[in-house]
């Protein structure tokens, strides 16, 4: 698969009076990470949470393929193959490894498919510490055990809010590595980021927003070349 897995169009969100998303239009591909970045309050947040179906739109259409999100609950884009990892770690922290792995699978407790909490260990470095305490990780491994939660349910897009604030320069590194070995031919990733390093290291595509609209889109090397994002983001 290749091509546009998430298409918005228009889309403008309003809080009271105050428009945090402005007739927003943009394409997610398949195959790519994309990474959604701009200064406190240009609405990267507020875009997630109308993607995931927590805030409503005020007009505009998000789609995946030919199913229209918009207007669908929480749950019903989550089942759509939608899902997204919270800044803060939540990780069931009186769990193992093992079993939080279990819960993002949405499976009663033995009833994973053979083999695969052990690929999903695999896949975020976690096959060590799987009969851990997840209460007892540090900062990162706990990052990393909420994407592989979210990564059981094998979405077709991924949404990653933050995934290094806090890190290590050590945990960061890997943190890259996991997300760039994440790509799949039918999978999209979508990381909102104010570590411009580590968008540099992981994006195939970067948009900058800016009070709402986008400011500019582009490979991240254009990116720090644009005067407009320079002003208002990356130069302050
Ligand atoms: N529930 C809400 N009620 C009122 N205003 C809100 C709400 N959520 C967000 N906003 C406002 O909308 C604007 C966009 O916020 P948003 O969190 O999307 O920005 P952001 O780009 O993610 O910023 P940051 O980088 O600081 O996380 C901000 O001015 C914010 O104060």
């Amino acid at each position: 698969m290749s091509g546009p897995a998430l298409v918005i169009d228009g889309l403008t969100v309003e809080f009271g009076r105050f428009r945090a998303v402005d007739n927003l239009s943009l394409v997610v591909d398949y195959g790519q990470v994309h990474a959604l970045i701009g200064p406190n309050g240009a609405g990267k947040s507020t875009v997630l949470n109308v993607i995931a179906g927590v805030s409503p739109a005020k007009s505009g259409r998000i789609s995946l393929g030919d199913i229209e999100l918009t207007g669908l609950t929480e749950a019903q884009i989550a089942r759509h193959g939608v899902r997204r990892k919270f800044q803060k770690p939540s990780v069931f922290e009186a769990l193992t490894v093992r079993e939080n792995i279990e819960i993002g699978l949405g499976v009663a407790p033995g009833r994973a498919p053979a083999g695969r909490i052990e690929e999903v260990l695999d896949m975020v470095d976690l096959t060590s510490l799987a009969a851990a305490s997840a209460g007892a990780l540090a900062h990162g491994q706990k990052q990393w055990l909420e994407i592989g939660m979210v990564l059981a349910s094998d979405p077709k897009i991924l949404m990653l809010d933050e995934p290094v604030a806090g890190l290590t320069d050590e945990e960061r590194a890997r943190t890259a590595s996991l997300v760039r070995a994440l790509r799949r031919p039918d999978r999209a990733i979508i990381v909102v980021e104010h570590d411009m390093g580590f968008v540099e290291q992981i994006a195939d595509k970067v948009t900058v927003l800016h009070e709402g609209r986008t400011l500019f889109e582009g490979p991240m090397s254009r990116v720090r070349a644009d005067p407009r994002v320079v002003e208002v983001y990356l130069g302050r």
